[in-house]
Protein backbone atom coordinates (compact mmCIF):
# COMPACT_ATOMS: atom_id res chain seq x y z
CA UNK A 1 0.00 0.00 0.00
CA UNK A 2 1.35 3.43 -1.09
CA UNK A 3 1.68 6.11 1.66
CA UNK A 4 3.08 9.23 2.07
CA UNK A 5 6.81 9.55 2.43
CA UNK A 6 6.92 11.77 5.46
CA UNK A 7 5.28 11.71 8.62
CA UNK A 8 4.58 15.43 9.29
CA UNK A 9 1.70 16.60 7.14
CA UNK A 10 0.14 19.65 6.44
CA UNK A 11 -3.68 20.86 6.18
CA UNK A 12 -5.86 23.49 4.30
CA UNK A 13 -9.30 24.03 5.03
CA UNK A 14 -9.85 25.87 1.32
CA UNK A 15 -13.78 26.99 2.22
CA UNK A 16 -15.99 26.52 4.55
CA UNK A 17 -19.76 25.26 4.64
CA UNK A 18 -22.47 27.31 5.56
CA UNK A 19 -24.38 24.45 7.20
CA UNK A 20 -21.79 24.29 10.35
CA UNK A 21 -19.99 26.98 12.21
CA UNK A 22 -16.33 27.17 11.42
CA UNK A 23 -15.02 26.43 14.90
CA UNK A 24 -16.90 23.40 14.47
CA UNK A 25 -15.65 22.62 10.73
CA UNK A 26 -12.20 23.26 11.93
CA UNK A 27 -13.11 20.84 15.15
CA UNK A 28 -14.26 18.49 13.23
CA UNK A 29 -11.58 18.25 10.43
CA UNK A 30 -8.99 18.06 13.06
CA UNK A 31 -10.77 15.15 14.83
CA UNK A 32 -11.14 13.89 11.63
CA UNK A 33 -7.43 13.68 11.67
CA UNK A 34 -6.81 12.94 15.04
CA UNK A 35 -8.49 9.45 14.65
CA UNK A 36 -5.73 8.63 12.39
CA UNK A 37 -2.35 10.10 14.30
CA UNK A 38 -3.27 8.30 17.46
CA UNK A 39 -2.15 5.52 15.72
CA UNK A 40 0.90 6.52 13.77
CA UNK A 41 3.65 8.69 13.97
CA UNK A 42 1.57 10.74 11.59
CA UNK A 43 1.84 14.84 12.49
CA UNK A 44 -0.96 16.84 10.89
CA UNK A 45 -0.10 21.06 10.66
CA UNK A 46 -2.83 23.18 9.62
CA UNK A 47 -1.74 26.14 7.21
CA UNK A 48 -3.73 28.69 6.01
CA UNK A 49 -2.49 29.51 2.74
CA UNK A 50 -0.50 27.94 0.36
CA UNK A 51 -0.35 24.43 -1.01
CA UNK A 52 -0.93 21.60 1.94
CA UNK A 53 -0.13 18.34 1.36
CA UNK A 54 -3.96 17.59 2.21
CA UNK A 55 -6.25 20.19 0.43
CA UNK A 56 -9.91 20.16 2.20
CA UNK A 57 -12.90 21.71 0.49
CA UNK A 58 -16.69 21.62 0.13
CA UNK A 59 -17.59 21.03 -3.32
CA UNK A 60 -20.53 20.25 -5.93
CA UNK A 61 -21.15 18.23 -9.15
CA UNK A 62 -18.21 18.99 -11.66
CA UNK A 63 -15.84 21.01 -9.99
CA UNK A 64 -12.24 22.83 -11.27
CA UNK A 65 -10.06 20.17 -12.59
CA UNK A 66 -10.93 17.40 -10.07
CA UNK A 67 -11.69 14.25 -12.40
CA UNK A 68 -13.92 13.24 -10.26
CA UNK A 69 -17.96 14.62 -9.72
CA UNK A 70 -20.54 15.26 -6.96
CA UNK A 71 -24.15 13.72 -7.24
CA UNK A 72 -26.27 15.81 -5.92
CA UNK A 73 -28.21 15.39 -2.29
CA UNK A 74 -27.31 12.07 -0.63
CA UNK A 75 -25.27 9.09 -2.26
CA UNK A 76 -21.49 10.19 -2.80
CA UNK A 77 -20.66 12.19 0.10
CA UNK A 78 -17.20 12.74 0.02
CA UNK A 79 -14.12 11.61 -2.22
CA UNK A 80 -10.20 11.58 -1.53
CA UNK A 81 -6.91 10.98 -3.71
CA UNK A 82 -4.43 8.76 -2.52
CA UNK A 83 -1.09 10.20 -1.22
CA UNK A 84 1.38 11.89 -3.86
CA UNK A 85 1.96 15.04 -5.20
CA UNK A 86 -1.06 17.41 -6.59
CA UNK A 87 -4.37 16.06 -5.50
CA UNK A 88 -2.71 13.52 -3.95
CA UNK A 89 -4.15 13.41 -0.31
CA UNK A 90 -7.00 16.10 -1.66
CA UNK A 91 -10.64 15.95 0.01
CA UNK A 92 -13.75 17.10 -1.29
CA UNK A 93 -17.11 17.08 0.32
CA UNK A 94 -20.28 17.07 -1.52
CA UNK A 95 -21.55 20.58 -0.26
CA UNK A 96 -25.03 19.01 -1.22
CA UNK A 97 -25.20 17.67 1.45
CA UNK A 98 -26.40 18.56 5.10
CA UNK A 99 -23.15 18.66 7.25
CA UNK A 100 -23.51 18.36 11.19
CA UNK A 101 -21.52 18.30 14.36
CA UNK A 102 -23.72 16.10 15.85
CA UNK A 103 -27.78 14.97 15.09
CA UNK A 104 -29.69 15.03 11.68
CA UNK A 105 -27.66 15.32 8.29
CA UNK A 106 -24.24 13.84 7.98
CA UNK A 107 -21.35 13.78 10.76
CA UNK A 108 -18.60 16.09 9.16
CA UNK A 109 -15.94 14.30 11.82
CA UNK A 110 -17.58 10.69 10.45
CA UNK A 111 -16.64 11.52 7.15
CA UNK A 112 -13.60 13.13 7.45
CA UNK A 113 -11.88 10.46 8.79
CA UNK A 114 -13.20 8.01 6.45
CA UNK A 115 -11.30 10.46 3.80
CA UNK A 116 -8.77 10.80 5.52
CA UNK A 117 -8.08 7.33 5.58
CA UNK A 118 -8.06 7.47 2.22
CA UNK A 119 -5.97 10.33 1.68
CA UNK A 120 -3.15 8.44 3.91
CA UNK A 121 -3.18 5.25 1.46
CA UNK A 122 -6.09 3.17 2.50
CA UNK A 123 -8.89 1.93 0.23
CA UNK A 124 -12.47 0.26 1.52
CA UNK A 125 -12.67 -2.83 3.11
CA UNK A 126 -15.34 -5.18 3.57
CA UNK A 127 -15.54 -5.41 7.55
CA UNK A 128 -18.70 -4.18 8.19
CA UNK A 129 -17.36 -2.61 11.68
CA UNK A 130 -14.83 -0.51 9.92
CA UNK A 131 -14.64 3.18 9.67
CA UNK A 132 -13.13 2.08 5.68
CA UNK A 133 -16.19 0.17 4.86
CA UNK A 134 -18.09 2.12 1.96
CA UNK A 135 -21.04 3.04 3.50
CA UNK A 136 -21.68 5.16 6.46
CA UNK A 137 -22.96 4.59 9.53
CA UNK A 138 -24.42 6.83 12.09
CA UNK A 139 -22.71 5.85 15.28
CA UNK A 140 -22.22 8.05 17.81
CA UNK A 141 -18.99 10.17 16.67
CA UNK A 142 -17.35 10.38 20.16
CA UNK A 143 -17.93 6.21 20.25
CA UNK A 144 -16.57 5.84 17.26
CA UNK A 145 -13.75 3.70 17.23
CA UNK A 146 -11.13 2.10 14.59
CA UNK A 147 -12.12 -1.31 13.86
CA UNK A 148 -8.49 -3.33 14.54
CA UNK A 149 -9.59 -3.48 10.22
CA UNK A 150 -8.72 -0.05 10.10
CA UNK A 151 -5.71 0.03 12.77
CA UNK A 152 -3.67 -3.00 10.96
CA UNK A 153 -4.65 -0.97 7.54
CA UNK A 154 -2.75 2.19 8.99
CA UNK A 155 -0.12 0.39 10.45
CA UNK A 156 0.94 -1.54 7.71
CA UNK A 157 1.65 1.63 5.82
CA UNK A 158 2.65 3.66 9.06
CA UNK A 159 4.01 1.26 11.38
C1 LIG B 1 -17.22 5.49 -4.76
C2 LIG B 1 -16.86 6.56 -3.75
C3 LIG B 1 -16.61 7.89 -4.40
C4 LIG B 1 -18.02 6.66 -2.74
C5 LIG B 1 -17.70 7.65 -1.64
C6 LIG B 1 -16.50 7.20 -0.82
O1 LIG B 1 -16.33 6.08 -0.44
N1 LIG B 1 -15.67 8.18 -0.53
O2 LIG B 1 -14.56 7.90 0.23
C7 LIG B 1 -18.84 7.85 -0.69
O3 LIG B 1 -19.23 8.96 -0.41
N2 LIG B 1 -19.40 6.76 -0.18
C8 LIG B 1 -20.54 6.92 0.73
C9 LIG B 1 -21.41 5.69 0.63
C10 LIG B 1 -22.04 5.71 -0.70
N3 LIG B 1 -23.15 6.33 -0.75
O4 LIG B 1 -21.42 5.25 -1.64
C11 LIG B 1 -20.09 7.12 2.14
O5 LIG B 1 -20.91 7.18 3.03
N4 LIG B 1 -18.75 7.23 2.42
C12 LIG B 1 -18.31 7.93 3.58
C13 LIG B 1 -18.26 7.15 4.84
C14 LIG B 1 -18.32 7.87 6.05
C15 LIG B 1 -18.23 7.29 7.28
C16 LIG B 1 -18.09 5.93 7.38
C17 LIG B 1 -18.03 5.14 6.25
N5 LIG B 1 -17.88 3.79 6.41
C18 LIG B 1 -18.14 5.75 4.96
CA1 LIG C 1 -23.95 13.53 -2.82
ZN1 LIG D 1 -14.52 5.87 0.77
Amino acid sequence: LPGWKKYNLTYRIINYTPDMARADVDEAIQKGLEVWSKVTPLIFTKISKGIADIMIAFRTRVHGWCPRYFDGPLGVLGHAFPPGLGLGGDTHFDEDENWTKDGAGFSLFLVAAHEFGHSLGLSHTNDQTALMFPNYVSLDPSKYPLSQDDINGIQSIYG
